[in-house]
């Protein structure tokens, strides 16, 4: 997982450069994943005055400007002046009335745009616009408040190469980048690293709730379930060797990994089809549903 702070390559193929520290980020939408990406970003070196977050929730705004010391508005259009980008973070039913209010402001100081929304479309949002103004769709995951984020990123055609370095190095500061060719492809995206982390999140209750049964005490359950899944990951993220090998390393012939695994087989993989599968065609049936509001 690289940080923001080397040059490396873009999508393009041209060198990355680090975000300047000087620019101004609007959030349309402080909630879950607004947190997530500023807590990452001042932890990368922003500075709590780059930040203008955009909620029409009072209590939400306090949260933001106490905890993270942010610039907040009540007025989203207000949040987007001056910015040299806007990330659109709303839920997907919010956003065509959003984006219709900041759409005089968006064409005229041409921001970049990163939609964070979960299904909805580039083409949606510049039917909203009403002018087909670069947008990068990006769909994070919450570990981005801890430098751990997974995000894959797709860019409209008309996003040119400094944008391209503005969004990359932005996501890239807070986790692992992955530029994605086909739009219809962000429904996959979704489905497996911007939900992922709450299946793990279950499979990590699942673990420490069969050890409590086991009689082990709670605390020690957790850690050792966290520290297990902690290991497996990183030892994943480093070796050359698949899973499935590194699997094979710990399982010895009619041992204890054995008898697990046989259990987990009886249905584990299906599970874990059908949930992204579900989740995939959740994500395209919020675009289909949400997408096409105020469609000719
Ligand atoms: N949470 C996650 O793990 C991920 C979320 N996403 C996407 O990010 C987006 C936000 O999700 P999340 O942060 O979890 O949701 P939250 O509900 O936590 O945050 C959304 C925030 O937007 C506020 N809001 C509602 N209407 C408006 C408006 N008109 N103008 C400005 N702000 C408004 C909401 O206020 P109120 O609560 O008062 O309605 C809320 O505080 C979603 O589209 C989701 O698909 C993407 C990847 C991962
Ligand atoms: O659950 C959701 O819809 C959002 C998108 C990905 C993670 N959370």
């Amino acid at each position: 997982m690289s940080k923001g702070t080397s040059k490396t390559q873009n999508k393009n193929g041209s060198s990355v450069t680090p975000v300047s520290k000087a620019r101004k980020l609007a959030i349309i939408g402080g909630g879950n994943m607004a947190r997530s990406l500023i807590g990452g970003l001042l932890h990368d070196g922003w500075k709590p005055r780059q930040f203008r977050v955009a909620d029409p929730n009072a209590s939400q705004r306090d949260l933001l400007s106490q905890t993270l010391g942010v610039t907040v508005f009540e007025d989203n259009q207000e949040a987007a002046a001056g910015a040299d980008g806007v990330v659109l973070a709303v839920k997907p039913q919010a956003l065509s009335k959003v984006a219709r209010e900041l759409a005089p402001a968006l064409i005229q100081t041409k921001p970049l745009i990163i939609s964070v929304v979960a299904g909805i479309r580039t083409a949606d949002i510049q039917r909203w616009i009403g002018a087909p103004v670069p947008i990068v769709r990006v769909m994070p995951n919450t570990p981005a408040l801890v430098a751990a984020g997974a995000s894959g990123l797709y860019a409209t055609p008309e996003v040119n190469n400094v944008q391209v370095d503005f969004a990359e190095s932005m996501m890239r500061a807070v986790g692992l980048v992955v530029w994605i060719q086909q739009e219809y492809l962000m429904d996959s995206v979704t489905a497996l690293s911007g939900s992922g982390p709450a299946y793990l999140f279950l499979v990590l209750e699942a673990m420490e709730d069969a050890a409590v049964a086991q009689g082990l005490d709670r605390r020690t359950a957790r850690l050792l379930t966290l520290q297990t899944v902690f290991g497996a990951a990183k030892m994943a993220l480093e070796s050359e060797d698949t899973p499935a090998t590194l699997r094979s390393h710990v399982t010895s012939p009619g041992g204890t990994t054995a008898a697990g695994v046989r259990e987990l087989e009886r249905g584990m993989r299906d599970l874990f089809y059908q949930a992204i599968a579900a989740a995939a065609a959740r994500s395209e049936a919020i675009a289909n549903h949400y997408g096409a509001e105020g469609e000719e």
